[in-house]
């Protein structure tokens, strides 16, 4: 594309800028590169403006920004335009030729359960035979089911890599694309120029009250996806839902608490090896089976049913589908296993709340012995939670054991001290400490028998364990399967 055109396109008026060759547009400078555009932003910390010298050395070709500052003059040709980051996101997805528009896009919003729906969505797609891509909080999956990860960590990235990631994905061949819509996108303009076929709510509730100032301001945010959307899939039993009503031109409603609507679910049955109900839909009733711990995930699952059957998918897709959902990498992903060995998960939790949360679930499901594996990280960052976990880990489960977990520059014997202290000083001896987490996991799991839970907490997906002196490649669900497969006649610690 060429700057007039690119100017035309975010219909800016005619100029007499050098009509020169544009290779890709971004709004962080130490991106920028020969024939690029560069959006200076104000943001809440600086003044992209500030940055204009920078991109011209590394071979940039313009600037869009709202205006110079006081003083400033440009040695590269400056764009004016209303609003910056509206523009980043009009000209990347004008550079990438409007992506979406070739392909079926859902997005999903929520307080909580955006990523669980949005991987359930995508996988109950592709049970239906679409070729689906997915950008969510783990990663970003072209249809070759490869998760792949943006250098900084975001639930939904900069414009100019949404469009970037559906161009792919429309090269590779996909035929649809689920992505995650946080709030925080929809406030700086990360998803404008997404033409969205539908898009899920899960729910609201009060978060990031420090960005958006209050409740309504957050939920405004949220609400611009289901006002932009061609459908919209909506929580019947969310109070904020009757604000939503009427907002997309067609909707379809979901329950998992008994209110009316469109999907509905009944007999929900919690077990060890996962969700079992009874499903009213718009596609006639039927059983569902989903192998994933929680009750909260009946509702993902409503929401995703709902999303992929208004892109095609038939009950018998989304009851097979449901049934062998692997469930959102290292969040309480549940290992494969007939009941003949321990149940095992592997989940995330780090902090002291999300490890309880993580370990009442369980108990809930676990006619056994419930365990944990647990470490905390080295470094600067809350040193304070080492104790707090210990104590978690030694009150909640029946036994804990204390292992490595990134400890970096930190030493790692004191690092579980702490942790055996927490539990200790409040009258818990029910631990062992085994320094080598592979060790730690092949421990864990022997001591285990049928009918009790192994919860391998704190790495989920992260694929390095971080050593003073090395780094590792790490995989937790590897090592678990692997230490399952070992798996003989228990003993007793
Ligand atoms: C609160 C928030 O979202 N802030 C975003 C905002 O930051 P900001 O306004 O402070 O920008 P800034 O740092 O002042 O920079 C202004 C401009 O100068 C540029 N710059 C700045 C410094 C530099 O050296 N070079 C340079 O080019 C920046 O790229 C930017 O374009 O704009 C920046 C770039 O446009 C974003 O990177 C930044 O996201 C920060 C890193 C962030 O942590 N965001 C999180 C909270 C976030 O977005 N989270 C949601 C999920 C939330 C959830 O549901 O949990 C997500 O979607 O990931
Ligand atoms: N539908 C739901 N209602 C309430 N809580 C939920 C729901 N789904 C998930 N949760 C809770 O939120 C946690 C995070 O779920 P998930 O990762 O799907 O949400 P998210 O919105 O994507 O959050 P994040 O962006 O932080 O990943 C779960 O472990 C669970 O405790």
């Amino acid at each position: 594309m060429r700057l007039q055109a690119l100017a035309a396109a975010l219909n800016l008026p005619p100029t007499d800028l050098p009509d020169l060759p544009v290779r890709g547009v971004t709004h962080n400078a130490d991106w920028a590169g020969p024939g690029d555009v560069f959006v200076a932003i104000r943001g809440a910390r600086f003044d992209g403006h500030r940055f204009i010298e920078q991109v011209r050395q590394a071979g940039a070709v313009a600037v869009l920004g709202e205006g110079l500052p006081d003083g400033l003059t440009s040695p590269l040709p400056y764009l004016r335009v209303p609003d910056a980051r509206a523009a980043l996101a009009d000209a990347a997805a004008a550079l990438e030729d409007q992506p979406s528009r070739e392909l079926r896009v859902v997005g999903v919003t929520g307080t909580d359960g955006k990523t669980t729906t949005a991987w359930l969505t995508r996988h109950l797609l592709r049970a239906a035979g679409l070729k689906t891509g997915l950008l969510s909080t783990v990663g970003y999956e072209l249809p070759d089911g490869e998760l792949r990860h943006f250098p900084a960590h975001f639930t939904t990235p900069e414009a100019p890599q949404v469009q970037r990631t559906l161009r792919e994905l429309v090269t590779a061949g996909a035929d649809a694309a689920v992505l995650e819509a946080s709030s925080h996108a929809l406030a700086l303009e990360r998803v404008r120029g997404v033409d969205w076929d539908v898009a899920v709510w899960t729910h609201l509730s009060r978060e990031h009250l420090d960005f958006h100032g209050t409740v309504e301001g957050y939920f405004a945010e949220k609400r611009k996806l289901v006002e932009r959307a061609r459908h919209a899939v909506l929580n019947a039993d969310d109070p904020w839902t009757a604000q939503l009503t009427g907002l997309a031109p067609e909707e379809t409603t979901y329950s998992a608490e008994g209110t009316q609507a469109d999907w509905t679910a009944h007999d929900i049955r919690e077990g060890a090896g996962g969700l079992d109900w009874r499903v009213t839909s718009p596609l006639g009733e039927f059983q569902a089976h989903l192998p994933m711990i929680g009750r909260f995930n009946v509702a993902n699952a409503l929401a995703g049913m709902a999303a992929a059957a208004q892109l095609g998918a038939t009950k018998e897709d989304l009851i097979a589908g449901l049934a062998y959902f692997r469930g959102v990498p290292g969040r309480m992903e549940l290992l494969p296993g007939d009941g003949a060995a321990p149940r095992v998960i592997v989940d995330f939790a780090h902090t002291p709340p999300s490890l309880e949360k993580a370990l009442a679930t369980l108990r809930t499901t676990t006619p056994g012995r419930l365990w944990v594996l647990i470490g905390s990280a080295g470094g600067p960052r809350d040193p304070g939670k080492r104790a707090p976990l210990g104590e978690v880990a030694s009150r909640l489960a029946d036994h804990a054991v204390f292992t490595e977990e990134d400890c970096r520059d930190t030493s790692l014997a004191d690092i579980l001290r702490e942790m055996e202290r927490g539990a200790q000083e409040t009258g818990h001896e029910n631990f062992t400490t085994i320094a080598d987490r592979a060790e730690a996991i092949a421990w864990i799991i022997r001591q285990a028998q049928p009918g009790d839970t192994v919860l391998l907490a704190g790495k989920g997906p992260e694929d390095t364990l971080e050593r003073a002196d090395e780094t590792l490649p790490w995989d937790e669900v590897a090592v678990a399967r692997a230490a399952l497969a070992a798996w003989a006649a228990p003993a007793t610690p």
